[in-house]
């Protein structure tokens, strides 16, 4: 039992599939596991623990933005021992040519977060995903025929931005996309020796301003449940 999470010692597998809503983790749950349980809901942040194809696999809400990830992340590995930590998340698209409903594996993660800076006094780090479940997630979408984009993304501190433009300086760099936690992730998982990735569905564009309905959400949604699920051995 951890502070923000109330299982047990074997209540969680060794593979987390983490979405920042933790109704999300009880969709999942509830409709791709089998004999799934619940086994955290401190401050509803639902956690469950199920089989998918017979393997086990566990599915964590984690809140929105680097501090309330890294609580979730740092307990899961410390107290419960997780290796494998797969976000499935929503973004922003940065790019034209990344529309609506795509899927974004992200590669590696710049951030305007200081949350490095302190830990690195000062200096830059450069958080990046899991060689291992990088390839084999861009593999199990080649198979799928399920078109993702493979790059670097934005983790924001902010959802809500001052300057309206200011994504735009990323853009030209050549980021992909806006979210708000894979470089706590990346970050945790590298400190830890643990393996992490970001795989992320489009449901807006910041270029276009165009938004995903929900019924458009319920669809990419699956494609980029159907490969987090895939990585599960
Ligand atoms: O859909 P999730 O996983 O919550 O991810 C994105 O959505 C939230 C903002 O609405 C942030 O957490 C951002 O990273
Ligand atoms: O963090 C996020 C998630 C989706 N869209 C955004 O613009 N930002």
């Amino acid at each position: 039992m951890s502070i923000h999470i109330n299982a047990k010692q074997n209540d969680i597998a060794e593979t987390v599939l983490l979405p920042g809503d933790p109704l999300r983790a009880k969709y999942i749950a509830e409709n791709f596991l089998e004999d799934a349980v619940c086994y955290n809901k401190v401050r509803g942040m639902y956690g469950f623990t199920g089989k998918y194809k017979g393997k086990r696999v566990s599915v964590q809400g984690t809140g929105m933005g680097i501090p309330s990830l890294s609580i979730y992340a740092n307990e899961l590995i410390e107290e419960y021992k997780v290796k494998n930590l797969i976000r499935i998340g929503t973004c922003g698209s940065m790019q034209p040519d990344i529309k609506l409903r795509d899927i974004i594996i992200a590669m590696a993660s710049s951030t305007d977060s200081a949350i490095n800076k302190i830990r690195f006094n000062g200096m830059d780090y450069a958080p990046t995903a899991s060689f291992i479940l990088l390839k084999k997630a861009y593999d199990i979408a080649v198979k799928k025929d399920i078109n993702v984009k493979v790059g670097g993304i934005l983790t924001s501190d902010t959802f809500y931005h001052d300057d309206p433009d200011d994504w735009k300086l990323w853009a030209k760099f050549g980021v992909l996309a806006v979210e708000m936690e894979t470089s706590g992730l990346y970050t945790l998982a590298a400190k830890y020796h643990v393996d992490a990735l970001s795989i992320l569905t489009v449901s807006d564009s910041l270029v276009t301003g165009d938004t995903t309905t929900s019924h458009e959400r319920e669809k990419t949604f699956k494609d980029m449940l159907n490969i987090a699920l895939e990585l599960i051995e």
